[in-house]
C-alpha cells in the first residue's frame, strides 16, 4: 500500500476540509476541473477569491430548489448563477430556509443550462455525507491539478468518486465488551468502524442469540434528544428503551445504535428541521425545504452488521415497512414484523401522524 491517501481517504479528507470551509478541488470526465466551497461553512474572502478566479454557481438540490422556484434543469439539481453582487449572506441564504418565511424574495432565481452537472452532483453529495447544508459553490477551473498543488487543496476524482460513494464501506469490528445493562445484565457492545472515516455504528447484543434461528433485532437510528435528552417531539427514546427491554425479557436479541441522527441528515441539520417546524411545516416538509430527500439513511448498513455478527434472519421491531424491504434485499430474512408503538404524547402526535400518512409507516 502507498503511503499516499487512496480515493476513499481523500474524499474523507474532503468532507472534513468542507465542514471547516476549505474549498476542495475536483477533475470531471474531460480533464475539466472546478472548486468547490460548502454554501453553508465557506467564507467571504475565500469566496471573493472565487469571484476574481471566475463565475461560481451555487449547486443546490432539486428538492431545495422547487421551494425557491428555481429550475432544477439538471433533474435531481439546479445550477444556481450568482448575482454580480451576491456575497456569502445571499448563499447562505439560499441554501438555508431557516429565514424563508421572513424574507421570502429570494428570487427571483436564474439557473444554468448548458455544460455539465457531475461535478455539482458530487459537491452536494459530498457536502450532505459531511452532514453540512446540501449547497456548494462550484467554480469551474481549467487547471485543476496545478490549483490543488499550489494552495495545497484536497484533490478528488469526480469520475471515480462518483460511484464509490454509493459503495457501503468495509466496517471493521474493533471491539467488544461486557456491559451490563438495566433492561438485561447479560449486555455485549460492539464497535463497528467504517473504512471511510465516517461515524462508527454499535451493536448490542443481549444473551447469546442461535445464529440459526431469527433473533429479535432493532435497527435503532441515533436520536440525541430523544434517546440521550428525553425530547417528547418524537418516540425514539421510548422505543429504544422499550426495544432493550423486551431482548431482556426475551432472554436474547440484538439492537443496532446505527449514528444516523435525524434521519441521516445530522443533528445540526435536525435542529435546522425542528426549527422550520415552529413555523408549520411537518417533519417531511422540513427535510424537503432544508433540500434533503425525507429520509437520507442507509439501512444495507443494519444488514451488513448483522451478517458480520453471524445473522441471517431476524424478528425486526419497527413500524417502518421501508426497513423491513432493505433487510430482505440485502438476504436478511425478515420472518417477522414485531410492533413498536411506544411514547405517543401530545408533542409527537402530528410527528407520527405524518409518518403514517406521509412514510408509510404502520399503525
Ligand atoms: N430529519 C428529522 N429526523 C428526525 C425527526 N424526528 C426524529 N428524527 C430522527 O428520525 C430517526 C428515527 O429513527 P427510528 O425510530 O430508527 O426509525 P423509524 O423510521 O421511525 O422506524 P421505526 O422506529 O423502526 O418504526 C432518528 O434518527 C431521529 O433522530 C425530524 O423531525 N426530522
Ligand atoms: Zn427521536
Amino acid at each position: 500500500m502507498p503511503l499516499s491517501p487512496d480515493l476513499m481517504e481523500l474524499l474523507a479528507r474532503a468532507r472534513a476540509d468542507l465542514r471547516m470551509g476549505v474549498p476542495v478541488v475536483m477533475t470531471g470526465p474531460d480533464g475539466a476541473g472546478a472548486l468547490v466551497m460548502a454554501a453553508e461553512t465557506g467564507s467571504p474572502e475565500r469566496l471573493a477569491l472565487m469571484r476574481e478566479m471566475g463565475a461560481p454557481d451555487l449547486a443546490i438540490s432539486a428538492r431545495r430548489a422547487e421551494t425557491l422556484k428555481a429550475r432544477p434543469y439538471d433533474g435531481d439539481l439546479a445550477r444556481v448563477i450568482l448575482p454580480e453582487d451576491a456575497g456569502m449572506t445571499w448563499v447562505q441564504g439560499i441554501a438555508d430556509p431557516a429565514d424563508d418565511l421572513t424574507r421570502p424574495m429570494k428570487g427571483p432565481l436564474s439557473s444554468r443550462r448548458e455544460g455539465d452537472a457531475a461535478l455539482h452532483r458530487l459537491a452536494i453529495s459530498l457536502a450532505k455525507s459531511a452532514r453540512l447544508l446540501p449547497a456548494a459553490l462550484v467554480l469551474p477551473v481549467p487547471q485543476p491539478f496545478a490549483l490543488a498543488g499550489a494552495e495545497q487543496l484536497t484533490l478528488i476524482d469526480a469520475v471515480a468518486a462518483a460511484p464509490s460513494l454509493m459503495v457501503l464501506a468495509n466496517l471493521d469490528h474493533v471491539v467488544s465488551a461486557r456491559v451490563p445493562l438495566r433492561a438485561a445484565e447479560n449486555a455485549r457492545l460492539h464497535i463497528f468502524r467504517p473504512e471511510d472515516g465516517s461515524e462508527e455504528h454499535y451493536a448490542i447484543e443481549i444473551g447469546r442469540p442461535d445464529r440459526d434461528a431469527p433473533v429479535l433485532a432493532r435497527l435503532h437510528s441515533a436520536c440525541f434528544t430523544g434517546d440521550l435528552l428525553g425530547s417528547l417531539k418524537c418516540d425514539c427514546g421510548p422505543q429504544l428503551n422499550a426495544a432493550l427491554a423486551m431482548m431482556g425479557e426475551n432472554g436474547s436479541g440484538v439492537l443496532l445504535y446505527l449514528n444516523q441522527e435525524g434521519r441521516g441528515i445530522g443533528l445540526a441539520n435536525k435542529m435546522r428541521a425542528y426549527a422550520l417546524q415552529d413555523q408549520g411545516f411537518d417533519t417531511v416538509e422540513a427535510n424537503h425545504r432544508l433540500g434533503f430527500e425525507d429520509d437520507e439513511r442507509d439501512f444495507r448498513l443494519g444488514a451488513e452488521i448483522l451478517q458480520r455478527m453471524g445473522f441471517s434472519a431476524v424478528k425486526l421491531l419497527t413500524n417502518n415497512p421501508g426497513k423491513i424491504k432493505i433487510m430482505e434485499r440485502c438476504g436478511i430474512d425478515v420472518v417477522e414484523r414485531v410492533p413498536l408503538k411506544v411514547g405517543e404524547n401530545r408533542f409527537n402526535e402530528a410527528y407520527l401522524a405524518t409518518k403514517m400518512l406521509k412514510s408509510g409507516h404502520l399503525l
